[in-house]
């Protein structure tokens, strides 16, 4: 009553579903990458590079039935642009550079083989080794960039990338090594050996895992930096205030122990710049201004945007002496500035200053005591105002505790 299926994996099937898998794949990737407008963030690089793939596979398919230039020219050249494509998608969402030069390497190192295969009819296990070596090495150097992305957001992804780059690179080589030994039809695109069937069955899995977490990898790109852009004042790009206490609460423990001081930065009589040059100019004029605090700034410190043309800066760890001497430059520099408006008119300005510091190895830290340090530095800023503008004062009552 019963009949038994022999369920087999033969390597036409799965190059055949590879090529469908990577199709359905490289589509997936376009219409991600057109819905969100994340050309930058590679997705049409690593979109590309699973279509090459998905042709590769269809011709490699009618191997034996197709013109040999379709099934192996054509096919293994196709093949050889497929891992550079996605190493210029990493190098767009990492923000790393792609190992131009060793890439072209690679490729040539493939192509010889393939061509002297096609063209001068050596034997074939030639162009498997030159091609299984092209191929491991271009996934080394893919796992060298995905290795070469700093900061620790994503770095469990990276993992995984790395993982399928090398179980990757390693299948080649061991292909590359038993075409060495004269075994290139046991591991022909056609052949049903084990190795084979294990090699595509390896292949479907990379082409699943690494797109699934590179895509994955963009989303959450797109989700930080969309986070990002709402935690900033649109006209000069600096952090809101409301950002601002976000960020020093999650942050006040390392703040008191290490100490830092809060400058406090208006620009003088803005008033009389909107009315001179409207509305418009005032905005270019604080534009710039905003681009100067972020100049001169490091990347531990917060520049805010705290009110309509008023500033203030977080310097992390800073002692007194610095914090003055950072505060003088602001003023100095302000003062050299001049901003060129649409009708070729230039726009001096100066600030006002005023900082108060907060010493390192406080034991309580909370925003209350942070707002306090800010009323010190407000207080400093109104007597620099006081004193005729365009100066710095410091606060100089006692000192304050915590954050
Ligand atoms: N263009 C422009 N102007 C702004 C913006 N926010 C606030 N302002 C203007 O900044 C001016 C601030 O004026 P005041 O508070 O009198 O200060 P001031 O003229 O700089 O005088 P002092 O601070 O005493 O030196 C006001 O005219 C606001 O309209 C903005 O986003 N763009």
């Amino acid at each position: 009553m019963y009949t038994t299926v022999h369920l087999r994996l033969d390597a036409a099937t799965l190059v055949f579903a590879i090529s469908l898998l990577a199709f359905s794949l490289a589509i997936l990737c376009a219409l991600l990458a057109r819905g969100s407008g994340s050309r930058r963030l590679g997705l049409h690089e690593w979109s590309a590079s699973l279509a090459l793939a998905s042709l590769a596979f269809f011709l490699f398919f009618f191997r034996g039935t197709g013109p040999w230039v379709l099934t192996y020219l054509l096919a293994n050249l196709t093949m050889l642009a497929v891992v550079p494509l996605t190493m210029l998608a990493y190098a767009k969402l990492l923000k790393v550079s792609a190992p131009l030069s060793s890439m072209v390497l690679s490729g040539a190192v493939g192509l010889s083989g393939v061509l002297a295969v096609f063209f001068l009819e050596t034997a074939p296990e030639f162009g498997v080794f030159s091609m299984s070596m092209a191929m491991g090495f271009q996934l080394v150097l893919a796992a060298w960039m995905v290795r070469g992305a700093r900061g620790r957001s994503g770095a469990h992804w990276r993992r995984v990338l790395n993982l399928m780059h090398g179980l990757g690179a390693l299948v080649f080589f061991v292909r590359a090594g038993m075409a060495l030994n004269g075994n290139a039809v046991q591991v022909s695109t056609v052949a049903n050996s084990p190795t084979q069937i294990v090699a595509l069955c390896v292949g479907a899995l990379y082409f699943t895992v690494v797109t699934v977490v590179f895509v994955v990898m963009v989303s959450e790109r797109m989700h930080s930096e969309m986070r990002d852009r709402l935690r900033r004042d649109g006209l000069t790009g600096l952090y809101t205030r409301t950002a601002f206490f976000e960020m020093v609460s999650t942050k006040a423990a390392r703040l008191q122990a290490q100490g830092y001081a809060l400058v406090m930065v208006d620009m003088d009589n803005f008033k009389r710049i909107n009315d001179n040059f409207g509305h418009a100019g005032g905005d270019a004029v604080l534009a710039h201004a905003a681009r100067m605090l972020s100049q001169w700034t490091r990347l531990s410190d917060i520049a805010v945007r705290y009110g309509g043309e008023e500033f203030c800066v977080l310097l992390h760890a800073c002692s007194a002496e610095e914090a003055g001497r950072f505060a003088r430059r602001l003023v100095d520099e302000a003062g050299k500035q001049s901003v060129r408006m649409k009708d070729g008119r230039n726009v001096r300005f100066t600030f006002s200053v005023g900082y108060a510091c907060a010493p390192a190895g406080q034991t309580s830290h909370s925003v209350e005591s942070l707002e306090a340090v800010i009323d010190q530095a407000d207080q400093a800023l109104y007597a620099a105002k006081a004193a005729g503008r365009n100066q710095v004062q410091a606060f100089t009552g006692r000192p304050v505790h915590g954050v």
